[in-house]
C-alpha cells in the first residue's frame, strides 16, 4: 500500500474521532444525567492525544513519550466505552467495578513500562487490552433488550474489533523477532480502518439506542401501573375501546371489574407492604390465568379490570369462576403470611357489543362486582346481556 494511502487513512481516523468526541460530548452537554455519553466523549479525545503522540515515533520523538505514554493512554479509550455502557444499562450513577479495572490497569502498565522497547511488545498488550475491553462491551450489549437489532449490529462490529486485534496480535508474535514483510505491514496498516468502522457505527449506535430505551421506557411508565406492572386505567380503556373500534359492532365480549375481598383490613392487620405483595400476587395470579390477547388493568386502588374478546358466554363464565378459584387456591399465604386472600368479581356478557357501550358495560360490572360483595364475596356475579 503506498504510503499516502496510511497517512489519509491516519488523518481521516484522527479527524472521525475528533468529530465524534465533539458529537459525544455535545450529548453529555444535552443530556446530563445520562453521564454515559461523557465516557464515550472522553473514549474519543484520548484516542486522538494517544494516536497523535504516537505518530511522533516518526519525528524521533523519544519512545517513552510516542509509545510507552501513548499506549498506555490508548488501553483508555476501550475500556471507557465499556464503563460508559455499564453505566448506560445501570445508571448513570451505577458503580464501576474499580478493584478490577484498577488491577488490570496496574498488570497492563508494569508490562508495558517493563517491556515497551522490546519488539512489538506495547502494541501486542494494546491489542490485548482492546480484545479484552470488546468482549466485556459485548457482554454488556448482551444486557439491552430493546432495540434488538442495532444492539445486534453493535455487539457484531465491536466482536469483528475483537477478531481483527487478535489478528493483530498473531502477526506481531509470528514476526517477533523479525522486521515485519511489507504485506504483513500492509494488513496491519488496515486494522486502523476496522478501528474506523467501529467508531463510526458506535458514534450512530450507541445515541440511538440510548434515545430508543429512553423513549421506551417513557412509554412504559406512561402506560403501566408501576406497583402491578399491569397497564394502568388510562392504558387499559384506550387499548379496550380501540380493539373494539377495530372490531366494529356485534362482537362478543365479556367485561370483568374484579376487587379484593378485605383488602383495607390486610393493610391495617399485615401493613401495607403487605398489601402491595397482595396486589401484585393478584396481577401475576390474573397474567398466567389469562390469554394474551385479554386486556387486563389496574384501574386503582385494589380494583382491576378485564375484557375477554372473542369470548362465548360460558367460556366467560368459567373464566370467571377460574380466576376467582386461582385466586383463592394460589394467594393463601402472601408474603408469608396466611391471609386467605380472595377477590370478588363482576362480569358483563354481550353479543353485541361496541366501543361506544364500552363504558356503560364497564359501569354495569361494577354493578355486578357491588352484588358480588354484598352476597358475601369471593364469588361472581355474571350479568348476560344477550
Ligand atoms: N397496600 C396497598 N393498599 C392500597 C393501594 N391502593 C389502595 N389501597 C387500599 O385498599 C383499601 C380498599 O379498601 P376498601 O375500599 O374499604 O375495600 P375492602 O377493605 O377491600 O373491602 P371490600 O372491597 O368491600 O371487600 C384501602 O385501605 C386502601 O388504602 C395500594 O396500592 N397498596
Amino acid at each position: 500500500m503506498p504510503d499516502l494511502d496510511l497517512a489519509t487513512l491516519i488523518v481521516v481516523t484522527l479527524v472521525v474521532n475528533l468529530l465524534v468526541a465533539l458529537y459525544m460530548a455535545l450529548l453529555a452537554r444535552l443530556q446530563p444525567q445520562q453521564s454515559a455519553f461523557r465516557h464515550w466523549a472522553a473514549a474519543c479525545f484520548i484516542f486522538v492525544l494517544a494516536s497523535l503522540l504516537a505518530t511522533g515515533r516518526v519525528y524521533q520523538v523519544p519512545a517513552v513519550f510516542s509509545v510507552l505514554l501513548a499506549h498506555a493512554l490508548l488501553a483508555l479509550p476501550p475500556l471507557l466505552v465499556a464503563t460508559g455502557l455499564l453505566r448506560f444499562i445501570e445508571g448513570p450513577l451505577a458503580k464501576l467495578p474499580w478493584p478490577p479495572i484498577t488491577g488490570w490497569m496496574l498488570v497492563y502498565l508494569l508490562a508495558l513500562g517493563s517491556s515497551y522497547s522490546y519488539h512489538y511488545s506495547a502494541a501486542v498488550l494494546n491489542a490485548a487490552v482492546i480484545v479484552t475491553s470488546c468482549v466485556w462491551g459485548v457482554k454488556l450489549l448482551q444486557q439491552i433488550e430493546p432495540p434488538r437489532f442495532i444492539n445486534r449490529l453493535l455487539q457484531t462490529v465491536l466482536a469483528l474489533h475483537a477478531l481483527t486485534m487478535l489478528m493483530e496480535i498473531y502477526l506481531y508474535l509470528r514476526y517477533w523477532n523479525t522486521a515485519l514483510p511489507v504485506a504483513v505491514a500492509d494488513i496491519l496498516q488496515w486494522i486502523l480502518s476496522s478501528h474506523l468502522l467501529l467508531t463510526t457505527v458506535a458514534a450512530v449506535l450507541l445515541p440511538l439506542i440510548f434515545f430508543i430505551t429512553r423513549e421506551q421506557t417513557l412509554l412504559r411508565q406512561a402506560n403501566q401501573d408501576e406497583l402491578t406492572q399491569l397497564p394502568n386505567r388510562r392504558y387499559f380503556l384506550q387499548e379496550s375501546i380501540a380493539y373494539l373500534t377495530r372490531k366494529g359492532d356485534n362482537t362478543a365480549a365479556t367485561v370483568m371489574m374484579l376487587d379484593l375481598d378485605h383488602f383495607k383490613a390486610i393493610n391495617d392487620n399485615y401493613g401495607h407492604n403487605t398489601g402491595d405483595v397482595a396486589l401484585r400476587q393478584v396481577a401475576q395470579i390474573l397474567t398466567q390465568e389469562l390469554r394474551k390477547t385479554d386486556f387486563i388493568g389496574r384501574l386503582g386502588g385494589e380494583e382491576f379490570a378485564i375484557v375477554l374478546p372473542d369470548t362465548t358466554e360460558t367460556e366467560a363464565r368459567n373464566i370467571s369462576q377460574r380466576l376467582r378459584l386461582q385466586v383463592e387456591q394460589q394467594a393463601r399465604v402472601v408474603d408469608g403470611k396466611a391471609l386467605g386472600l380472595t377477590i370478588s368479581i363482576g362480569a358483563v356478557y354481550s353479543s353485541h357489543f361496541s366501543a361506544g357501550q364500552f363504558e356503560r358495560l364497564l359501569k354495569q360490572a361494577d354493578d355486578a362486582l357491588y352484588d358480588a360483595k354484598r352476597s358475601g364475596r369471593n364469588t361472581v356475579t355474571f350479568y348476560c346481556l344477550g
